[in-house]
């Protein structure tokens, strides 16, 4: 059984490998969205996989470090895509969490990614 927790963090950023004239090469910001997956059973007693607060308390913490930051100003994320937040944001949570299994990082509504490890 797969649960889930979604969490929303604000950041600005720029990404500094873009050719040159490319309007994300410039200083701008997005509402994150981050969905943060756990896999495992759910245990006989408590019927829960994991307690959803338990998610929520560990996972806040980083979105402290991330929210209304300038991403590049972040060691690990001096090129913040989508793709290397997400990455960056496995690594974290990962240790903590070993039921993670996948994370879905939207940087606008329409775009996204998906990472599993
Ligand atoms: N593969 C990736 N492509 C792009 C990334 C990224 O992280 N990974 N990032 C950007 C920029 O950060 C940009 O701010 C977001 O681009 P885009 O989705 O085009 O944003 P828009 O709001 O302009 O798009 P809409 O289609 O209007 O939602 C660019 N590419
Ligand atoms: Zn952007």
């Amino acid at each position: 059984m797969i649960i889930y927790k979604t969490f929303s963090f604000d950041a600005a950023h720029y990404l500094p490998h873009v050719p040159a004239g490319h309007k994300c090469g410039r200083m701008h910001g997005h509402t994150y969205s981050l969905k943060v997956f756990i896999t495992g059973d759910p245990e006989p007693h408590s019927g829960w996989v994991m307690d959803y607060t338990d998610l929520k308390n560990g996972i806040s913490p980083l979105i402290e470090i991330l929210d209304h930051k300038v991403l590049n100003d972040i060691p690990g994320l001096e090129n913040p895509t989508s793709e290397q937040l997400s990455i960056w944001l496995w690594n974290k949570i990962k240790p903590v969490f070993p039921g993670l299994s996948r994370i879905e990082l939207n940087e606008t509504p329409s775009s996204g990614v998906i990472y599993e490890g």
